[in-house]
């Protein structure tokens, strides 16, 4: 999938969130959107999904119903049981790949033991009941499992634990390893980047100032802090030799 030249206002705005913004995602890595809050991460998702309508070109993207979106802070009433979410969301998948029966909790062959005793004890558990971490946990876990071409997550770690951030995203680099599948994620915590094989582009004032692996990113940055890394990538020109490293 390619954009090419893509720019977008928002209405009543003649601010160009995006900005001619052009790069590619590569099925066979996780695809990383980072930058500054307000950079358009979230507005690029939904020109991506066709939430919004753009200038410019998308080459290469597949049809709606083969694209899964993960927006932030999807509301769900309290009383909903974890049981009913899995369920709700792997019904809504049109390959219908699997039969979730209401007293079985879903527990797949790829699933780690922490996974399953996670599972197990959110399976009744009401949605109100969950953490902020549990919850998207469940609702990744379960958006992994529907057949698309296309992933993508929105800040799919924010404001979860060590221990859910690394199943949430090994559940996700499990995707990337999927032929046929391309995921992309946004995400502040550069950090846990180091562990995957990741294709990162840096959104930057409308455009994508950087595109390349982890390592590359490190370089180009020129610390081995990707927060400083960032910093300088982001930083006026002026202000770039002087960030710390
Ligand atoms: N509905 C809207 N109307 C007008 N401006 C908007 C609207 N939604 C977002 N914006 C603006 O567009 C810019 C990009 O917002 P967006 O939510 O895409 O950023 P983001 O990179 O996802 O940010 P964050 O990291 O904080 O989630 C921001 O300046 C924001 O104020």
């Amino acid at each position: 999938m390619e954009l090419k030249q893509v720019s977008y206002s928002y209405p009543k705005s003649d601010r160009r969130v995006l900005d001619d913004l052009s790069f590619s995602l590569k099925p066979d890595k996780l695809n990383v959107i980072a930058g500054l809050n307000g950079a358009g991460k979230t507005t690029l998702f939904e020109v991506m999904t066709g939430m919004i309508k753009s200038a410019g070109r998308i080459a290469g993207l597949p049809k709606q119903k083969n694209v899964l979106y993960q927006q932030q802070g999807v509301y769900f009433t309290h009383t909903l049981k974890g049981r009913d979410l899995v369920r709700l969301i792997l019904h809504c998948d049109h390959s219908r790949r699997f039969r979730v029966r209401k007293n079985e909790p879903v527990l797949t062959s790829c699933m780690n033991e922490d996974e399953r005793s996670k599972m197990t004890g959110l399976w009744g558990r009401p949605y109100g009941q969950m953490s902020v971490g549990e919850r998207r946990w469940l609702l990744t876990f379960a958006m992994c499992h529907m057949e698309r071409e296309l992933y993508i997550f929105d800040e799919p770690t924010s404001g979860v634990d060590p221990q859910s951030r690394v199943h949430i995203m090994d559940r996700i680099g499990k995707l990337v390893q999927e032929a046929g599948k391309t995921v992309v994620i946004s995400t502040h915590t550069l950090h846990e980047l180091q562990f995957y094989d990741v294709h990162l582009v840096l959104l930057h004032e409308g455009r994508a100032v950087f595109t390349g692996s982890y390592e590359q990113f490190l370089n180009a940055g020129g610390s081995e802090n990707p927060d400083a890394a960032f910093q300088n990538l982001t930083a006026p020109q002026s202000a770039r030799a002087v960030r710390p490293r």
